[in-house]
C-alpha cells in the first residue's frame, strides 16, 4: 500500500500542476461576488435590511430550478445584514437548515434551536418539548431570528407541513422576540400543493430565481477558474464549452461547477499540465455515471424491482411492455416474499422512471389491442444502472 502512495507521490508531486485552490469549486464555497443574481441580491436585502433596526419583516418564499443561486443569495444576503446588525447593536441571529439532508422533524426544529445556542440532545425529547424550549429560549433572548428553511419540497413530501405551520405562527406566541422565515424551493408544483394558510404565510414575499444562460454561466466559472486553478492550466475556450454543456441541460451553475472540477481532476489523474475540451467530455460522462448510480441507490425497493425487470427484458429483446414488466415483476416480488404493488401503482413507477431519465417510455397505438408503452434504456447507462441494483441479486 505504501509503495502505491510512494508512487502517485513520486508522479503527481506533492504540489498540483492543475489546482491552486481545489476548495475553491466544491459545492458549500460560496464566493465573495455572485454574479448575474444583483437584481435578487438587492430585492432580498431591501425586504430583510428592517431586521437590521431590529423591525420583523414579511417572511419570503424564493423558488427557481436548481443551481440558480437560491441558497447562495440567501446566505450571502443573511450574512452581511447579521455583520451589519451587529455593529448597529440590533440583536440578530441566522439559522441555515437544509430540510432534505436533516430529515426528521426532530432534527430540524432542534437544528434550528441550537443555531439560537440552544443545547439539545440528538434523541429523546417529544418533538413539542423541543419546540417549547425554542419559544422559551426566543422569549428570553428578545430579538430577530432569521431562519432558512432549504429543500422544503423534499421536507414537507416527507414530513408533512406540520412544522411550517407551527413555524409561520409562532410570532403569535411571542412578544420580546420575532422570526422571519426564508423557505426555499425547487418545485413550483410544491408551491401549489402547501396547505393555503401556510402558503399564503410563507409566501408573503415570493422571488423566482431564472436559469442561467451559457455567456452568464461562463462569468461565474471564470470567477472560480481564477482562484481554482494554476495559472495557465485551462483556457477560456474550455470554460466556456464548460459553460455552454451546462447551460444547455437548464443553466444550472451547480452542474457546470462539478463539470469544471471533476474535468480538473482528470487532467490531474492523466499527468497533464492544461485542462483540455477533451476532459470536459469525460468529466460529463462521469458525472452523468454518478448521478444515475447515486439515483438507482436510493430508489425504494419496489421502484428497483420494477427498474430490475424492465432492464432484464430489455436486454433480452430491446424494448419492454408494461404488461411484460408487470408480469416480471410480479413474479420477481412474490419469489422473494414480498406483496406485489397493482398493475396501476406500477405504471406509475414506470413513469416516475422515465421522468428521471433511467428509462425511455414512448406511448404506442397497437390498434385494437389499446396503448401501451414501449419501454427502452440508454444503452450508455444500463451498466452503472445494473451496478446499481447488484443488491437486489
Ligand atoms: N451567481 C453566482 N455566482 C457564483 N456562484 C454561483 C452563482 N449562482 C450559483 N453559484 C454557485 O453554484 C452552486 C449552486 O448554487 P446554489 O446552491 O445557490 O443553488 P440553488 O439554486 O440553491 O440550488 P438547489 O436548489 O439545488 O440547492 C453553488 O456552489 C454556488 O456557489
Amino acid at each position: 500500500m505504501s509503495e502505491i502512495i510512494d508512487d502517485l507521490i513520486k508522479k503527481t508531486g506533492t504540489v498540483s500542476k492543475i489546482f491552486m485552490d481545489r476548495e475553491v469549486l466544491q459545492p458549500d464555497y460560496v464566493p465573495d461576488t455572485l454574479p448575474h443574481r444583483e437584481n435578487e441580491i438587492r430585492r432580498l436585502a431591501e425586504h430583510l435590511i428592517v431586521v437590521a433596526r431590529g423591525v420583523r419583516p414579511s417572511n419570503v418564499l424564493i423558488y427557481g430550478l436548481t443551481g440558480t443561486g437560491k441558497t447562495a443569495v440567501a446566505r450571502y444576503v443573511v450574512r452581511k445584514i447579521v455583520e451589519k446588525s451587529a455593529s448597529l447593536g440590533t440583536k440578530l441571529k441566522d439559522a441555515y437548515v437544509n430540510t432534505r439532508k436533516v430529515d426528521t422533524t426532530y432534527r430540524v426544529i432542534a437544528e434550528i434551536a441550537r443555531q439560537l445556542g440552544l443545547m439539545i440532545p440528538y434523541t429523546g425529547l417529544a418533538v413539542s418539548e423541543v419546540y417549547r424550549r425554542y419559544v422559551n429560549a426566543l422569549e428570553n433572548w428578545g430579538g430577530l431570528h432569521v431562519v432558512i428553511l432549504d429543500e422544503i419540497d423534499y421536507y414537507v413530501r416527507r414530513e408533512g407541513d406540520d412544522l411550517l405551520y407551527k413555524l409561520v405562527r409562532i410570532n403569535e406566541e411571542l412578544s420580546s422576540s420575532k422570526v422571519v422565515l426564508i423557505g426555499i424551493t425547487n418545485d413550483i408544483n410544491f408551491v401549489e400543493n402547501l396547505d393555503p394558510r401556510v402558503r399564503s404565510s410563507l409566501g408573503e414575499v415570493e422571488m423566482v430565481f431564472p436559469p442561467y444562460n451559457a455567456e452568464q454561466l461562463y462569468t461565474i466559472l471564470k470567477q472560480r477558474a481564477e482562484k481554482a486553478f494554476v495559472p495557465g492550466a485551462i483556457s477560456d475556450g474550455v470554460i466556456s464549452f464548460c459553460a455552454a454543456i451546462a447551460a444547455r441541460e437548464h443553466g444550472d451553475a451547480r452542474r457546470a461547477l462539478d463539470l469544471l472540477r471533476v474535468a480538473g481532476e482528470i487532467a490531474e489523474r492523466e499527468d497533464a499540465t492544461e485542462v483540455t475540451v477533451e476532459h470536459v467530455r469525460k468529466a460529463s460522462v462521469e458525472i452523468e455515471e454518478g448521478r444515475v448510480y447515486q439515483t438507482v441507490s436510493f430508489l425504494p425497493l419496489h421502484q428497483k424491482l420494477v427498474l430490475k425487470e424492465i432492464l432484464e427484458i430489455v436486454k433480452n429483446k430491446g424494448s419492454a411492455t408494461t404488461g411484460e414488466v408487470y408480469l416480471a415483476y410480479v413474479n420477481r416480488a412474490r419469489e422473494l416474499g414480498y406483496e406485489p404493488l397493482t398493475q396501476r401503482r406500477v405504471s406509475e413507477i414506470i413513469s416516475q422512471l422515465d421522468m428521471m431519465g433511467l428509462v425511455l417510455a414512448e406511448v404506442v397505438n397497437r390498434g385494437r389491442r389499446g396503448v401501451t408503452k414501449m419501454i427502452k434504456v440508454k444503452p450508455d447507462i444500463m451498466k452503472n444502472i445494473e451496478e446499481a441494483l447488484k443488491d437486489l441479486g
